[in-house]
């Protein structure tokens, strides 16, 4: 059983070129699906505690799986009962189903047991359950002590994290020879619980992967604050989001921060302040400059905003320069010789690149081609593209994020790291999300931003 981190992402197209692959290579459906259901059991064994189980069988290969669990468990001693919704329509799917001994209860009326396996619909489902399939895995799922889906919560699309109808919330989804874009993407990731990537023997590739704790050395011997980097904040209409920025920055590991605004809030008197001038940008020292948190939307922002795109440093655009982004703007984004990392959440990034179609993995590298910048595609589900590279996925993080302020300091954790490393902007864009991400796991519930901002120390220091 693989965690989800750092493990490669594949489309429900590019599992079944995989799979023709592996069959290339001498494999067979039956002899991936004997795998796959006797490496399900395996888990569903140890977890079950000689509990009765209840497995559901659709008429796929996701099914054909169920048969394999279902025996596999049998023979293992469990009282285990089987309900399908019809007869294996598959080759494989029929193999399977011969191989189990047992009754094969209808789902209409199937009675519930502590442990229930859904093998209904993995990677081929196309459309909604059927209401008698949607009614029984609903109520089978809620009297479950423990509920596991096989591959997929069936009822989620595959590659893009839409729930096709009503789908139950599982306790673990053992996911089969690689993750798909579901168990990351929203909402048909918060119906998957914990996931677990199961090996089946097949060689999954993919430049789209789940976020990986960056590799992030500490200070060497001979550093100063200056090699290890320094980020300038420019600051404008509320200073408060702007100093979150620059704390969390310097929290991160930044050697220096500068910040450029006028007049207000507190900050650790680690951080140096001045008035914003055009000509503190023309620094050669700063290795990263970050605008937008606190900016503010007026002529003077504007202003600032187009200083910081004539400036030759590597840049973060976060909130309210991303509502200032107008086609010019945009344009002297992609003609920047340094790197340039955008933070929109959804709404700044429909105003900025359109609704779009196609799933979030696909919006995000699309608006990286088109700006020629790293986007960092904010939300429950964070997507990292690089303009025609790769693309990192973030899963669903600590949900009391969602509050004022996180976004200022995620500005200022990227800052940091790509301040210390301006020519690896998707590498530093991957590592503030992940620090930022692992702040809020350590302060757990019920913080504010500045609490964060604080927890970046012990997050960088984790590293
Ligand atoms: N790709 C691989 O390498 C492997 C895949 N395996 C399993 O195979 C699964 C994919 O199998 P399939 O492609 O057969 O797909 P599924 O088992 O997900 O189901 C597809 C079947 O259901 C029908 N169907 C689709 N939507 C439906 C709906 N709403 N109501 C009723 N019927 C519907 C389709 O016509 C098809 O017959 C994977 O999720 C995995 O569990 C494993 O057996 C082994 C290896
Ligand atoms: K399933």
């Amino acid at each position: 059983m693989t965690p989800l981190a750092g493990q490669p992402i594949l489309t429900a197209g590019e599992m079944r070129a995989t799979e023709a692959a592996a069959i290339d290579r001498g494999a067979t459906v039956d002899s991936l699906m004997a795998r796959a259901g006797h490496a399900v059991a395996a888990v569903v064994l140890r977890l079950a505690s000689g509990s009765p189980v209840l497995v559901l069988c659709g008429p796929g290969n996701n099914g054909g799986d169920g048969y394999v669990v279902a025996a596999a468990l049998a023979a293992a001693g469990l009282a285990v009962r089987v309900a399908a919704t019809g007869a294996p329509m598959s080759d494989a799917a029929k193999n399977a189903r011969a191989g189990w001994t047992g009754p094969v209860e209808t789902l209409a009326d199937v009675a519930p047991a502590p442990i229930l396996v859904d093998a209904l619909f993995g990677t081929g489902l196309s459309r909604a359950l059927d209401s008698t399939a949607s009614a029984a895995l609903g109520r089978c799922v809620a009297a479950a002590r423990l509920s596991i889906a096989v591959d997929l919560p069936s009822g989620v699309a595959t590659d893009d994290g839409v729930l096709f109808g009503m789908v139950p919330a599982f306790d673990l989804t053992l996911t089969l020879g690689a993750a798909k874009p579901s168990h990351l993407l929203q909402p048909a990731a918060s119906r998957c619980g914990q996931v677990r990537i199961l090996d089946i023997g097949i060689a999954a590739e993919s430049s789209v992967e789940t976020l990986a704790r960056p590799g992030l050395p500490p200070p060497g011997p001979q550093a100063h604050k200056y090699s290890r980097g320094m980020v300038a904040i420019v600051g404008g209409a509320m200073p408060g989001a702007a100093a979150l920025a620059a704390e969390a920055a310097l929290r991160s590991g930044a050697g220096y921060v500068l910040l450029l605004a006028e007049g207000g809030a507190q900050a650790p008197h680690a951080i140096v302040r001045r008035p914003f001038s055009p000509e503190a940008l023309n620094d050669k020292r700063i290795g990263a400059l970050v605008i937008g948190p606190g900016l503010g939307r007026d002529a003077e922002a504007e202003a600032r905003l187009d200083h910081a795109l004539g400036a030759p440093c590597p840049l973060v655009i976060d909130g309210d320069a991303l509502h200032l982004l107008d086609d010019r703007r945009l344009a002297l984004v992609r003609d920047r010789d340094a790197a340039v990392i955008m933070t929109p959440h959804s709404g700044e990034f429909d105003a900025l690149f359109g609704a779009g179609t196609g799933s979030k993995i696909d919006r995000a590298r699309a608006a990286a081609d088109r700006a020629g910048a790293t986007i960092v595609f904010k939300g429950a589900d964070t997507v990292i593209a690089a303009p025609q590279g790769p693309v990192r996925l973030a899963g669903a993080g600590n949900p009391w994020l969602s509050t004022a302020g996180t976004g200022d300091v995620l500005a200022g954790a990227i800052g940091a790291v790509l301040a210390g490393q301006p020519e690896a902007p998707f590498e530093a864009a991957c590592a503030g999300v992940w620090l930022h991400a692992e702040a809020a796991r350590r302060i757990g519930a019920a913080f504010i931003a500045d609490d964060l901002a604080r927890a970046l120390t012990a997050a960088r220091a984790s590293l």
